[in-house]
């Protein structure tokens, strides 16, 4: 039994054996104390066996959050219960869904996560619970996803109460032949939408539809079911749920649940010797930091040999094999009858991997395990010592996501917060309120892009014709439109119709974001690696292009865009590769906009035409190699942009000479590219920018940060709207940060298509002072 300070202790101990002459890493540390837990009766509504079921199974006595959100969905209202990692979330929808189920034997419900591994453990769950319940010996719950056979599938849709699924299995096997569903969709009473913060972005638009199509048909069958969401970390969970389902949603918020003392420190690691004062730097000679992955393998290797139970996430794959191995290599030297204790879980999310591995380190067997952000949801291991997130896992929802795996009820844990050589990640282990105390983002989807919008539309059209109520609460009627001059919907008495012929569900792919996919495939063994978005395959998967698949290295050799394909082979290169691309961008609408004196900053819509004309290599430890030009053909992308002009006059009152103009506004497109994700859901890689200091329309010193997918994503749209805060910390992190003349901590970004050049730091700042004193004056 460990006690409550233990989390600051094993970081005490930690730090006294860090490497002496180093400044040290650690920039703050918090500690989250105690909470004890608040209790509720049973409900008198819950039914005995279901209610005997759950005390014998150890859960006695029932936390007050999860008898308020099951009384909301028994109630027959729409709930988001959003409390902590293992807060008992799960008894909170189990409770009215197995009580309906023992009161009508012919109801029915379905149960969606992102991933089909914690629908596999959330199924298991359940049929542990009801296993030996007579009233509940007809439910079946069962698996119905991309790993289902074609046989099971059929029985589950013939035989199953309960189906577990995800939004991709629900759009294109159940949604569109839902006339074989008629009995489940008739007597559907509960949706249960779990870890709902997961969707956002494109994969959230395509899901609200999604989802809302299937209350839409649901209740063409005469049911009308409640919706349950859970997540332990979305902010303001009514209203994203009410987002993706179009209706309202009451939310449960206040976590009775108890937890354990919880130590968070901020860790910083150090630059990497005699690249402070060299040439031999990174990207312009900037000042190299030691990996967050190599510092994570660090702590990894320490707390085991503390006997500390330690989950060590990491960002990529490859990252992840390389963490263990990193550790195991330290220990080797210092305490070898550890090395077998530390081990990686790759992708591949089987159930079964998953379930070793839960037992492995709840035995202890195991004392640490890297793994991705696989491991992130849903894992019910018993707690852990200490979580390790090497890297801002991209939201403070992940990140809270991640963290909340340590601690074992009532007992002490730490959590270190490694930062990776970026500027989010930099302003965050300087301002850890920025994590700490802030509210988990807003979930951004936006279900009226017409790229996502238009094909649901033909989806819904050939499931019932649209009304033209139903088309104005989807905010559709222009897309109608086009999609009617287009000949594939049909104007009749009773709404639109499906043009003859048209199937159109196998074209939307709810994870492959918009437009066509490119397939990646190993030339030397024919089998499919991955897919990519084409709008994206230039910048990924041009002919050279490092590519890598679950750990495994490919090197691409072709790609063959009209085929939709990329072919590669099996090497290991010791270089990542990042394209080099020119692009342009026009401004076809703008949708809001607001000046103050020489700022004028709007909201647009704009095309953005791309070339990748070459790419560059960089060895693993950031050093640059060489550039190598490529001939592919231009890209056009239509999409949102968040954007802001500065008269040139200002910017000379500002002190930033108009030979300054480029590397002011390039740096400070960048860093504000870096900073996007603290006020939209996003990380860098899902947003491009352009800067110029004349743009050919607006005449004048310009910045472009867009939505890097057809018809734009909303992030472009939340910089928009948190303009002034999104500034503020873009000058705050650039200011802070302690190089001299941009590092990619600040200004530097690892996608930048110019080589990170011109960058000006100094002259960033300024302008960034600039927008900040005039914005809302
Ligand atoms: N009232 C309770 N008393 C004691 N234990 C409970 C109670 N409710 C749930 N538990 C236990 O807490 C653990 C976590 O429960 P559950 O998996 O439902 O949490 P969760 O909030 O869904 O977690 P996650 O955020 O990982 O999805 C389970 O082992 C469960 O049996």
């Amino acid at each position: 039994m460990q006690h409550a300070t233990y989390g600051s202790e094993l970081l005490g101990r930690t730090l006294a054996g860090a490497e002496s002459g180093d400044e040290s890493p650690l920039t703050h540390m918090a500690v989250i104390p105690t909470r004890t837990a608040e209790f509720s009766e049973w409900p008198d509504w819950v039914h005995p066996e279901v209610r005997d079921a759950f005390t014998e199974h150890g859960l006695r006595r029932p936390w007050r959050h999860q008898i308020e959100a099951a009384d909301h969905a028994y109630a027959g209202r729409h709930v988001c219960v959003c409390t902590g990692t293992a807060s008992g979330k799960s008894l909170a929808y189990q409770l009215p869904i197995l009580t309906t189920f023992a009161q009508d034997p012919n109801a029915t419900a379905l149960y969606l996560s992102p991933t089909k591994a914690l629908g596999a453990d959330q199924l298991r769950a359940t049929a542990q619970i009801i296993a030996g319940v007579p009233s509940l010996s007809h439910l079946q719950p069962s698996a119905y996803d991309g790993d289902t056979d074609s046989e099971l599938r059929q029985w589950a849709r013939m035989h199953s109460r309960w189906i577990f699924t995800n939004p991709d299995m629900l759009h294109v096997g159940i949604c569109s032949s839902h006339a074989k569903w008629r009995q489940f969709f008739a007597k559907l009473k509960y949706i249960v939408v779990d870890e709902c913060h997961h969707y956002r972005g494109v994969f959230g638009s395509h899901t609200a539809l999604v989802l809302q199509r299937t209350l839409r048909i649901a209740h063409r069958y005469g049911a009308d079911p409640v919706v349950i969401g859970a997540s332990a970390t979305v902010s303001n969970p009514a209203q994203a749920l009410s987002r993706l389902i179009g209706d309202d949603v009451v939310a449960v918020t206040d976590d009775t649940s108890p937890h354990g003392e919880r130590t968070v420190a901020m860790w910083e690691p150090g630059f990497v010797e005699g690249t402070t004062d060299t040439e031999r730097g990174g990207e312009n000679g900037a000042p190299v930091r030691r990996s967050a992955g190599a510092e994570a393998a660090r702590l990894l290797a320490d707390f085991v040999v503390e006997g500390a139970r330690t989950l060590c996430f990491v960002r990529s794959r490859r990252g992840v094999e390389v963490t263990a191995v990193k550790a195991r290599q330290l220990l080797a030297e210092s305490a070898p009858e550890l090395v077998d204790r530390v081990a990686a879980y790759r992708a591949g999310y089987l159930a079964d991997d998953r379930r070793r591995l839960e037992r492995a380190l709840s035995d202890g067997e195991l004392l640490g395990v890297a793994t991705t952000n696989a491991l992130e949801l849903g894992v019910d291991i018993s707690g852990l010592d200490a979580v390790v997130v090497a890297g801002y896992p991209g939201t403070v929802a992940s990140f809270w996501q991640q963290a909340g795996r340590a601690g074992r009820r009532g007992e002490g844990s730490l959590v270190v917060m490694v930062a990776r050589d970026d500027p989010l990640d930099t302003y965050l282990v300087h301002h850890p309120d920025a994590l700490l105390e802030r509210p988990v983002e807003a979930t951004v989807t936006d279900p009226t892009n017409p790229y996502v919008l238009g094909p649901h539309l033909l989806c819904a059209a050939t499931e019932f014709p649209i009304s033209d109520a139903e088309s104005a609460g989807w905010h559709a009627d222009e897309v109608i439109a086009g999609l009617v001059d287009d000949g594939k919907l049909k104007r009749r008495k009773a709404g639109w119709y499906p043009a003859p012929g048209l199937d159109p569900h196998g074209d939307i792919d709810i994870r492959g974001g918009i437009g066509g996919q490119v397939l990646i495939v190993d030339a030397t063994t024919s089998r499919l690696l991955g897919t990519v978005d084409t709008s994206r395959a230039m910048t990924s998967v041009f002919p050279g292009a490092v590519y890598l698949h679950q750990g495994e290295s490919f090197v691409v050799d072709e790609l063959a865009l009209d085929d939709g394909l990329a072919l590669a082979h099996p090497e290991e290169p010791d270089w990542t590769t990042t394209a080099r691309e020119v692009s342009e961008v026009v401004v076809d609408r703008i949708v809001e906009q607001r000046s103050f004196g020489p700022l004028t900053v709007s909201f647009a819509e704009v095309t953005v035409t791309s070339q990748v004309v070459g790419f560059l290599r960089k060895a693993l430890t950031g050093e640059i190699l060489d550039q190598v030009p490529l001939d592919l053909p231009e890209h056009q992308l239509s999409t949102r942009a968040v954007m802001y002009t500065v008269e040139p006059d200002a910017l000379v009152a500002a002190g930033i000479a108009p030979d300054k103009f480029p590397g002011a506004l390039h740096a400070a497109e960048h860093a504000a590219i870096g900073m996007l994700g603290l006020v939209a859901t996003c990380d860098r890689w899902d947003i491009g920018g352009l800067s110029t200091d004349l743009h050919p329309q607006t005449g004048l010193p310009t910045v472009f940060v867009y939505d890097g997918f057809p018809g734009g994503a909303g992030f472009a749209e939340r910089g928009h709207e948190a303009f002034d805060g999104w500034v503020a910390a873009t000058d705050e992190a650039v200011s802070s940060c302690a190089c001299t003349s941009g590092c990619p901590s600040c200004v530097q970004s690892p996608k930048c298509g110019n080589g990170n050049e011109p960058l000006d730091k100094e002259h960033a700042i300024k302008l960034l002072r600039l927008i900040g004193r005039h914005y809302g004056s």
